[in-house]
Formats: C-alpha cells, sequence, structure tokens
C-alpha cells in the first residue's frame, strides 16, 4: 500500500484522528437539462424540495444532494442505502468518473474537481481503484494477465508484472489458477481476479461498487471475510457500497446511510443501531440483532460499592453486548468493564437484558468513544436478520471499467 498512508496511520492510534483521504463539502450531482441541474444547488428552494416535486418542477434528479463526509486513512468506509438512494452516483463523483454539479472533493488536500485529464487518469489508476460488480475482466486473458492490465497500463515491463500480479493471485487464495481464463472461472473466483485486479496497482484507496451483490450467500460471506482480512493486513483505506444492511454493518467502520440522495447518518454501526438519526433509519435498523452490535459501554454503569467493582469476570469496553451476557452467565455475576487496569463501569444480567429489549435509555455512546474502535475491531461476528433486497440492475458504463 502506499507508504505514507500506512506510515501516517500506524502513527496515530484511532480511526478518527487520522487525516481524510477523500474530503467531501456540499456535494451536489444533480441529473436532468443542464441549466435547471446547475441552478438546483445554489437555489435554497429548488435545494430542499422532495425528489418528486424537483422532477415535477425542473425535470432534474438529485442523485447526490447537498452530501459532506470525510474518509479516513484506514477505515472501511460503507455507504448504504435502497436502490435509487445515489451509493454509485456519489462513489463514482469521488473520481468523477460522473462530473459532479456542485461542490468540493480533495483527496490528500489535492483538489479533484481541478485535476485536467491526465491526473484524473492518474488518479483512477493508481490512487483509487474501483472494484466492480460486474468484474470487468478482459475475457481472452488468462487471470494473471487479467491482474497485471493495469499494471501494464501504467508502462511496467512485463516481467515485473507477471511478478507482481503472481503475488497479488496468491494474496486473493486463487494460486494454480493463473492460466485459466474468466469464462473458466466461478462467479466468486471471478471477482477475486477483480479484487486482485484492483489490489496489484497499489491503490491508495480500493472502491468497492457493490462487488458481492451477484454472488450467492456463501460465496459473498467469504468475498466480506476476504476483504476484512486484506484490510486487517494492509490497513488500506477502503469505500464500499452496498445496500446490504448486514454486509454494511460487517464490513464497515462507519456508515453513511443514504435517502433521496441525502446521508440520512453517518456514524460508526453501533451508532446507527443504537441511536437511530430518525425514524427512517430506525426502520432500516429495526431487525438488527442489537446485542451482536452494541458494545458494553452502552450497557455499562458506575459500580455500586468497591466490591463490585473489584469482582467479577474482566471484559474489554468493545465487547459486545452478546460476548457479556456469556460472560455474565458463565460468572453469575455482573462483569467489569475493564481497560488497561481500570474498571470504567459494571454490567449485569438486568443492563444487558434492557439492552437486548431495547429500553436502555443510554443509546450509543456518543462522540470520540464511539468511533474509537481500530480497524476491524468491533465487526459484527454473526449476521443481521434484516431481509436482502434485490440486487440492482446494472448501470450504463460511464466508467473506465475495462469491460
Ligand atoms: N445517468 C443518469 N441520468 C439520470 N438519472 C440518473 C442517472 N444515473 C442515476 N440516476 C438517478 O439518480 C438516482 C440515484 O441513482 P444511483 O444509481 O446513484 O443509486 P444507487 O443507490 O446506487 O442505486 P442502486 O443500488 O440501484 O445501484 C436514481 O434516481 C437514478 O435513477
Amino acid at each position: 500500500m502506499n507508504t505514507t498512508a500506512k506510515d501516517t496511520a500506524a502513527a496515530t492510534d484511532t480511526v478518527a484522528e487520522r487525516p481524510p483521504v477523500f474530503s467531501v463539502d456540499g456535494l451536489w450531482k444533480v441529473f436532468g437539462p443542464k441549466a435547471k441541474a446547475a441552478r438546483v444547488p445554489a437555489d435554497p428552494v429548488l435545494a430542499a424540495l422532495g425528489p418528486a416535486e424537483l422532477r415535477s418542477r425542473t425535470g432534474c434528479t438529485a442523485a447526490v444532494a447537498d452530501v459532506s463526509f470525510d474518509v479516513r486513512q484506514g477505515e472501511v468506509f460503507v455507504v448504504m442505502g435502497l436502490s435509487g438512494s445515489g451509493k454509485s452516483t456519489l462513489v463514482r463523483c469521488l473520481t468523477r468518473l460522473v462530473e459532479p454539479t456542485a461542490g468540493s472533493i480533495t483527496i490528500d488536500g489535492e483538489d479533484v474537481r481541478a485535476m485536467d485529464r491526465s491526473r484524473l487518469r492518474a488518479l483512477r489508476r493508481h490512487r483509487a481503484a474501483m472494484v466492480f460488480q460486474h468484474f470487468g475482466l478482459l475475457p481472452h486473458r488468462t487471470v494473471l494477465d487479467n491482474v497485471a492490465y493495469g499494471l501494464e497500463v501504467q508502462g511496467m515491463g512485463r516481467a515485473a508484472r507477471r511478478e507482481r500480479a503472481a503475488a497479488v493471485v496468491a494474496k486473493v487464495g486463487l494460486e494454480g489458477l493463473e492460466q485459466r481464463r474468466p469464462g473458466q472461472l466461478s462467479g466468486g473466483q471471478r471477482q477475486r481476479v477483480g479484487l486482485a485486479r484492483a489490489l496489484a496497482v497499489d491503490p491508495e484507496v480500493l472502491l468497492f461498487d457493490e462487488p458481492f451483490s451477484a454472488l450467492d450467500p456463501l460465496i459473498r460471506r467469504d468475498m466480506q471475510e476476504e476483504v476484512v482480512r486484506l484490510h486487517r493486513e494492509e490497513g488500506r483505506t477502503m469505500v464500499f457500497i452496498t445496500h446490504d444492511l448486514q454486509e454494511a454493518l460487517r464490513l464497515g467502520d462507519r456508515i453513511a446511510l443514504m435517502r433521496d440522495g441525502r446521508v440520512v447518518q453517518l456514524g460508526t454501526p453501533e451508532e446507527i443501531v443504537g441511536s437511530p438519526a430518525d425514524d427512517y433509519v430506525r426502520e432500516f435498523v429495526r431487525d438488527v440483532p442489537r446485542e451482536q452490535v452494541l458494545t458494553v459501554r452502552t450497557a455499562m454503569r458506575p459500580a455500586a460499592d468497591a466490591d463490585e467493582a473489584g469482582t467479577g469476570p474482566a471484559i474489554r469496553p468493545g465487547a459486545t453486548v452478546s460476548e457479556a451476557i456469556e460472560a455474565v452467565a458463565r460468572a453469575g455475576s455482573a462483569a467489569r468493564v475493564m481497560d488497561e487496569g481500570r474498571c470504567l463501569g459494571v454490567v449485569d444480567a438486568t443492563d444487558l437484558l434492557s439492552v437486548v429489549a431495547g429500553t436502555a435509555d443510554g443509546a450509543a455512546p456518543a462522540g470520540p468513544a464511539a468511533v474509537r474502535r481500530t480497524a476491524g475491531a468491533a465487526r459484527l461476528g454473526a449476521a443481521a436478520t434484516g431481509e436482502r433486497r434485490a440486487p440492482a440492475d446494472p448501470r450504463p458504463a460511464t466508467t473506465e471499467e475495462p469491460a
């Protein structure tokens, strides 16, 4: 990975404190008649309209409407929302595969909207590589040559690029299949080739556009684990689009939940499940098993006395409520939430059950403590039960996808 990013990431201990890779401010993408579309962001009346009204008054669709966020070094930033909420448009704006209508985007402080064609090409090829849902593989090339493709485009010599490609093929678990063609691979294997091709160019950021939604559930799960593993090993920054809540909770350090082009909530899985910003988000996360997402920080209370603070099993502050239930059940007593030898609080069976029942008044902790999770530390071990929605239709190729 980009050494500067990795070094900086290692030097700061929490994702929240790391500098942003992408910084997005007041971003709009309005589709429709050009002159009208350009007016929407600047006109407070039009900018405030809902999608149906905007369409009937101007013929325009605000696919991205006044969105601001940072993607920090080393985090997995998930963009989630139902079909048509604006996820793909938003992520494509990051590298101007879709041209934004208004707002600013920077990568490592550099203005993406001011980049000329060659800077943009370099951005897409070297700095922010995309993994697509439909793989975008070259059918007549072998696995190895598909993976080496980006390096070839960069002008790397044949021997060097084949060596690098072979190493990445092994890294994603495709050793032995180097000489096959895409048609001779399963869907999951093809997606691994797509992933390997993006990794081969050693980008600072990997952008995933619903990469696994065409895969069957078991293979999908495998690929999710692959992403978690790669992220744990390399700490590479990732932006991941999905319409699947379960996938978002499993992979995301933070999740931006979109609706009608706007980000309705941006937070850790724990914040989104524990403190939904509005009724829409609450409905979205209704079926998530809270005990598998919320940590004991949500449930703990001050120890009643020195005795309670000094006895009982010790658990980490990042432990899930589900893990704490197990510890409390085994010990038959309250558990202590311990951080570097200090007792932060205690949880007993009643505290924990009230989280499961959704009657705990303490929602997910807000502020820096909530995001003080090292990348990958508080991932969901088990599945949320939210029903999967149908995969989206493929969109017209407005990309550099080499299909
Ligand atoms: N080229 C386009 N021209 C006009 N409208 C578009 C265009 N591309 C997308 N849209 C509209 O913008 C909105 C957001 O689309 P987008 O594809 O970004 O959503 P999405 O959340 O990625 O959906 P999906 O999960 O189905 O891929 C939708 O209303 C869509 O119809």
